[in-house]
């Protein structure tokens, strides 16, 4: 559930950035409390993926802050960014990005597993999330075995297998038909909200949008219309 009032657990504010001559985010300002679902919309090149690897602190801003769990996280050096991403944000692409030559099990304790945790807990807390996904009785079958949808909720698990702060997917259900991709945001949004995971989506899609809190839309690098909580 989100808690609106409280300080952001994710803050971009004033974020400037040119990549080559294109000055893509013009003054970006972006807000999201913790447990809150907010959809970032807008046409394709109007910043939007530029705009979620800042706040993933895999790009730093030409002006302008990031702030994560109220810590900078743009002025940090690249070593401590890296491990903050590990233990405070997760991610759900488009194609899943899970490793081909693992189990589905394996990818979804791969983050525990980098963090450190004890084996027999990382492959327990691994097949909970699985199970919370409703895909479970995959979880000893490799990539190629299972079928796009249940991919993508192993990519779901993996992403909030850490309990991480907030989720930043980009497109997440953009490779699925339309009603596998329903049933992968529903699963998404309230496994997020069970364990109170924010969770910023990039989409194109109207549909997508509705399972948010809150749209932010993007054009030409800037905010156009920062919607409204519900
Ligand atoms: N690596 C890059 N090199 C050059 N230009 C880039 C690069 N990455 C992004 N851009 C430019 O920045 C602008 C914004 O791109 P970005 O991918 O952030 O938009 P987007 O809203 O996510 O688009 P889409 O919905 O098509 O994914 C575009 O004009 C794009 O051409």
């Amino acid at each position: 559930m989100s808690d609106q009032s409280a300080a952001p657990v994710l803050a971009g504010r004033g974020l400037e950035c040119a990549i080559g001559s294109t000055h893509v985010l013009r003054g970006v300002d972006i807000e999201i409390a913790p447990g809150e679902v907010v959809a970032l919309m807008g046409p394709s090149g109007s910043g939007k993926s530029t705009l979620l690897h800042l706040l993933a602190g895999l790009l730093r801003p030409d002006a302008g802050t990031v702030t994560l769990s109220g810590q900078r996280l743009d002025t940090q050096p690249d070593r401590v960014r890296s491990a903050r991403r590990l233990r405070e944000l997760g991610f759900v692409f488009q194609f899943g990005d899970l490793v081909p030559e693992l189990t589905v099990v394996e990818n979804v304790e791969l983050p525990l597993r980098l963090l450190g945790e004890q084996p027999a807990r990382c492959r327990e807390r691994a097949l909970e999330m699985l199970d919370r996904l409703s895909v479970a009785d995959e979880a000893d079958r490799r990539l190629s075995e299972v079928s796009g949808g249940q991919a993508q909720r192993a990519a779901v698990a993996r992403a909030l297998v850490h309990w991480p702060a907030v989720i930043l997917a980009d497109e997440p259900t953009g490779s699925l038909d339309t009603v596998t991709g329903e049933l992968v945001l529903e699963a998404l949004v309230s496994a997020a909200s069970d364990q109170g995971t924010a969770v910023l989506l990039v989409t194109h899609e109207m549909r997508v949008a509705a399972w948010s809190d809150r749209d932010i839309h993007l054009r030409d690098g800037a905010v156009v219309d920062a919607g409204v909580p519900a």
